[in-house]
């Protein structure tokens, strides 16, 4: 059996880049030779976040680059349009490297598979034509998977429109519905597509989604970045041995530096965080893509200096979506060394830290992950896609976290913020529960654990 060679493709962001990353690096040690293509504009942020990128990484993963379709000063965060450009555009830069790369490389050397964000499911259409195996990667989770993938079910229950995938009935809270008894409820308004900012948005995810639908037959697994114990039911409900839980793929012990990450780390919070207390912390991080408007973010401030507690809190260059970030006045005196704030963190060493008491988050399903495999509890501030999703596993299903509700302004307090914080700190059996989650999650990938086997069986299998 000669050494197989895996083309990995992730969806241009970073929450799908870094777990695809950290899989690229399983694989090298494995055994497999990894070419892992990332846009022009995800390229070059990876090497101005860490100049050292691509020489510092494992010489079995050779990173290279093509074009995502958007011109330069395009908004790369409209999931919409940079959907629509890279299924245009992308498809035809694919093809013609694979075709190349297939003619100069030494025969040993070829690719075999490629290994491509389901998002991104185009692409195994061009895989197949150019005689590669397929299989897709989820890095999220196995509920939104199925919600997508029940499409047609969702229609034919008169639960969706067909035209765009919108609720049929409306109300206040929009329809809820169950798939399968033990799957989360669902609430219509809040299905990945419907749930995009926009309307023109969801329309269009909603028409790619029914795209991928068609496209992902042609995958022989879906590996995705979940565990079988924080899903029995959707798992069971799935009942394919095509779709193998691998994760959690980032913890506290990941495989693979350097991490893959858009911005540079601020290293300084891990010096910080040793003198805190133990379980003193409140970590708050929003994620790659979560906006917040200026009124929420000064507001957010003002909770975190009222809550009286040490605090880490990520404020990304972008936050408010404006360039320049106004704390309020007096903020960084009246807080002093309480609280640190920072641009990006090294977000899995953060919540391994025995520092850290809770995490203030967006619910992205990495830092769901990140946060359920290390123990911690969660205050949940859903933004977008699947965020509210996993909202209800934290909170309804693991009841491991607080849900932050927005009021008649459309605003979360200040006094709300202080009083989550001292609700969820002094609630014993939360932490207990968070902790058995962790104890779950690592046993899962852990030796003999059912992500450790699922992971096996699908390197096996792609190496035959
Ligand atoms: O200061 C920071 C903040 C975040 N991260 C990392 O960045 C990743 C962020 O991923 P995620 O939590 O999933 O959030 P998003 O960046 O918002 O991810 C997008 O992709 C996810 C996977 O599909 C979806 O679940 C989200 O809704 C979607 O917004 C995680 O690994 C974090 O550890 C850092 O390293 N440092």
């Amino acid at each position: 059996m000669g050494r197989q060679h895996a083309l990995l493709l992730p969806y241009p962001a970073q929450g799908h880049v870094l777990p695809l990353m950290e899989l690229a690096h399983r694989m090298v040690s494995h055994g497999f030779t990894i070419t892992f293509i990332n846009t022009h504009f995800n390229h070059a942020r990876l090497l101005s976040a860490m100049p050292t990128f691509c020489s510092n990484t494992n010489p079995s993963i050779n990173f290279i680059s093509i074009p995502d379709g958007l011109q330069p000063g395009d908004d790369r965060n409209h999931v919409a349009n940079l959907c629509k450009a890279l299924m245009t555009i992308m498809p035809l830069h694919l093809e013609e490297l694979i075709i190349k790369m297939m003619h100069e490389q030494p025969e040993h050397d070829k690719p075999t598979c490629l290994i491509a964000d389901e998002t991104m499911a185009w692409a195994f259409d061009v895989a197949k034509k150019t005689g590669l195996r397929v299989a897709a990667f989820w890095p999220a989770s196995a509920a939104t998977f199925t919600s997508m993938r029940n499409i047609p079910k969702l229609i034919q229950d008169g639960i969706i429109h067909q035209h765009d995938g919108s609720a049929k009935t409306s109300g206040p809270s929009g329809e809820i519905f169950r798939l399968s008894p033990g799957i989360p409820m669902m609430n219509v308004n809040h299905l990945f597509w419907n749930c995009l900012l926009d309307s023109e948005s969801n329309k269009v995810i909603f028409h790619c989604i029914n795209t991928n639908n068609e496209s992902i037959k042609n995958a022989e697994f879906v590996v995705c970045n979940s565990f079988y114990e924080a899903e029995k039911p959707v798992f069971d409900y799935l009942n394919s041995s095509k779709i193998l839980a691998i994760g959690p793929l980032l913890s506290g012990r990941r495989f693979g530096k350097p991490a893959g990450v858009f911005w540079a780390e601020d290293t300084t919070c891990k010096a910080w965080l040793d003198e805190q207390d133990v379980n003193s912390v409140i970590y708050v991080a929003f994620g790659s893509l979560a906006i917040l408007d200026e009124r929420q973010f000064q507001e957010l401030a003002l909770g975190l200096e009222l809550t009286g507690r040490p605090f880490l809190w990520v404020v990304r260059p972008d936050i408010t979506g404006k360039a320049i970030i106004d704390l309020p006045k007096g903020f960084k005196d009246q807080i002093g060394d309480r609280g640190m704030v920072v641009q990006w963190s090294p977000q899995q060493e953060v919540l391994a830290h025995p520092a850290v008491s809770c995490f203030m988050s967006h619910c992205g399903w990495n830092s769901t992950m990140e946060g359920v495999s290390n123990g911690v509890p969660f205050l949940c501030w859903p933004y977008f896609a699947d965020q509210h999703l996993n909202q209800t596993y934290i909170c309804d299903v693991w009841k491991t976290g607080l849900k932050m509700i927005s009021d008649e302004n459309n605003m979360i307090t200040k006094d709300q913020i202080r009083d989550k914080v001292e609700e969820l700190l002094g609630d014993g059996e939360m932490k207990k529960r968070a902790l058995e989650m962790k104890e779950m999650a690592t046993k899962g990938v852990d030796k003999g654990g059912s992500s450790f086997q699922n992971f096996n069986t699908f390197v096996s299998a792609m190496q035959v």
